[in-house]
């Protein structure tokens, strides 16, 4: 097999100087947003820095008269010390404040941090809820939600690494300042032990952006391996169908592509730094040379020799690690600029949404030659259906395997819109309504509804969830889909925890479930009530139950039922024959059964079975 990743790193998208550099535009922003998750405490950290900036200087420089003021009193006969214990005692009040205001900036940094990190997964939670499905299938689109969702943690780190930049700034400024009044010639040793540590730094981390980048679709593979390998959920057919090596190896073949691009990278950057580094301490022992030869030839004092040798040590420091503190910045602000171009994508709808949806439906739903295929497929699945359902209507969706049945309720709930021709809602096409409005109007239970770990009475009042203190609405859909039988069981009835995860969860089996999801449907008087096979893993009592107590409760309902289950579908008023995307009959179980077509033939077919 190819080395799929070594092979495909040149291939991806790389970015380069100027796209970094660029993303930093979105600094300034991202700290408006700090700043206004909380005020007192981005302060705070503001003022801790700025005494911590300042502190290097005045203490190297109480140091420098401690040196002076020993070398003074050495040389005079009665020495007075009560000078020098009073700069003793300032330096040692410096180093408690130093260590103090340190401590400070970790905390108010940690806590900062911690509130950003809350209010940006809130936000991205938000957004995501408000994007439409056909982006959040759309592979590319994932990848950026994906890094927005990742990144938390790194744009924590933008924030403490980019408030540490600032105190850099003003520390290294006041060392500057030092070292310019006492010896001006050594700036030049300094920049010139800088810059090559710079090119480094900035040249490398542009290079693990582009890996990391390249690779989101590959991380989220090996995400992908690394949870269907060690999970309780798939653990039984793992082990039946003896599938670990098989995921092992496809993990480890894609994880080592990874691991080996990201080694030659890591080699060659701790190679390099380190020979920059030299160039640094290098340069550090020819300052050092020149500073000692203006001692010995008395142009500087000896507490002088201190304090520039003390400054330029620490400005090599400081600024090696300004730059290399500045390029994890401009590549944390290139996980910022996934972040806000994903907070930032437009919701806008294309079409006005200026109509007002009816209370209630007057006439009822009109499909005119709707046609649909899936973003990023060329497959047309829905090919030109037409009919209507009338208010009232009891309709079923009948239809083999793929045939298209689902996808229409999806274009019914406005999921996706249809490639051409349009949905008409009492005359209006729906799409000029208020995507959410419309939305509320239905009562739908997906055929692949979710299994929230939350407890039963969550589970149930997420069909309305604002009613999720109303125990009697809660028990009264319970009731209709039989859920009340399920919870009367659970050892905590409607407070019991489901699913497995966490403790004291309980499990329920496929057709207890859902009946529990079922129920979502009944939470509110929907105008309409769509359910995408409901009753699939329901035994056949319950099933007929179910129904029973379905077609009493939407008498005069408008809804819609997919079902694979013959004695389901038959109850319907009428029944929609879907083929391949087309209607191929829609009619009365009746006329159906005489139209001798795919309907009778499937219905025979599964009358035989059950005799
Ligand atoms: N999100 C999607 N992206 C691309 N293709 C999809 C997507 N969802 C469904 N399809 C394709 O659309 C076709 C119709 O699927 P749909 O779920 O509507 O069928 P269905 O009639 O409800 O089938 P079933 O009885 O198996 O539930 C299938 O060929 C399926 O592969």
């Amino acid at each position: 097999m190819a080395r799929r990743g070594l092979q495909s790193l040149s291939e991806k998208k790389k970015v380069n100087f100027k796209g970094s550099f660029s993303a930093l535009v979105f600094i300034p922003r991202f700290f408006k947003e700090i700043w206004r998750t909380n005020k007192s405490l981005f302060l705070g950290s503001a003022f801790c820095r700025l005494i911590a900036a300042i502190l290097p200087v005045i203490i190297l420089w109480i140091g420098k008269i401690i040196i002076d003021e020993i070398v003074l009193q050495a040389q005079v006969e009665t020495a007075d010390l009560s000078r020098l214990w009073l700069y003793v005692g300032i330096e040692f009040g410096l180093i408690v404040v130093s260590d103090l205001v340190s401590r400070a900036i970790s905390l108010t940094d940690g806590l900062l941090g911690d509130a950003y990190s809350i209010k940006s997964s809130v936000s991205i939670m938000r957004k995501t809820s408000k994007i439409d499905m056909s982006l959040l299938e759309d592979s590319e689109f994932y990848d950026k939600l994906e890094r927005a969702r990742t990144q938390t943690t790194g744009r924590v780190g933008l924030m403490s690494n980019a408030l540490g930049e600032l105190q850099s700034l003003i520390s290294i400024g006041t060392l500057i300042a030092g070292l310019i009044y006492f010896e001006p010639y050594l700036i030049i040793l300094l920049v010139l032990s800088i810059i090559p540590s710079f090119i480094n730094e900035i040249w490398f981390s542009q290079q693990q952006y582009s890996l990391a980048r390249g690779w989101t679709a590959e991380r989220r593979e090996l995400d992908y391996l690394r949870y269907i390998g060690a999970n309780n959920e798939t653990a039984k057919e793992i082990k039946l169908f003896g599938l670990t090596d098989f995921i092992v190896d496809r993990f480890q073949r894609l994880s080592q592509d990874y691991f080996d691009l990201n080694k030659k990278l890591a080699v060659k950057r701790s190679a390099l730094g380190f020979v920059f580094n030299v160039l640094g301490t290098l340069s550090y022992y020819g300052a050092y040379v020149f500073i000692i030869y203006r001692v010995v030839t008395g142009v500087i004092t000896l507490g002088e020799l201190t304090f520039l040798s003390g400054a330029f040590n620490r400005l090599t420091k400081n600024l090696q690690e300004f730059f290399s503190k500045f390029t994890r910045i401009t590549e944390s602000a290139l996980y910022l600029k996934d972040y806000f171009e994903f907070i930032d994508i437009s919701i806008e709808p294309k079409i006005t949404e200026d109509q007002h949806l009816p209370k209630t439906i007057r006439l009822g739903f009109e499909f005119k030659d709707v046609r649909f295929g899936y973003p990023g497929s060329d497959t047309e699945i829905l090919k030109g259906i037409s009919f209507e359902m009338k208010v009232g209507e009891k309709l079923a969706f009948v239809g083999q395997n793929g045939a298209g049945k689902t996808t229409l309720t999806k274009l019914l709930l406005r999921f996706y819109e249809p490639t051409s021709g349009a949905i008409y809602l009492d005359g209006i096409n729906i799409n000029r309504f208020n995507k959410a409005d419309y939305q509320n109007y239905f009562g739908v239970i997906f055929q692949d509804f979710f299994k929230y770990e939350f407890t039963a009475r969550e589970n149930i009042a997420i069909g309305d969830i604002k009613e999720l203190n109303n125990q009697q609405k809660i028990e009264n859909a319970s009731e209709l889909s039989l859920a009340n039988e399920v919870i009367s069981e659970l050892k905590k009835g409607y407070d019991q925890q489901l699913g497995k995860r966490f403790a004291k969860g309980q499990d329920l089996s496929g057709g207890q479930w859902q009946k529990v999801a079922l129920a979502r449907a009944y939470m509110k008087n929907a105008e309409v009530m769509i359910l995408d096979e409901p009753t699939s893993a329901l035994d056949a009592k319950a099933e007929s139950d179910v129904f029973q107590r379905f077609i009493a409760l939407t008498k005069n309902k408008t809804s819609i039922i997919i079902s694979h289950r013959f004695s389901t579908v038959r109850q319907a008023d009428r029944i929609l024959v879907l083929e391949n995307g087309t209607v191929l009959e829609l009619g009365t179980h009746q006329e159906l059964i005489e139209n001798d077509s795919l309907y009778s033939e499937l219905f025979t077919l599964q009358a035989k079975g059950y005799q």
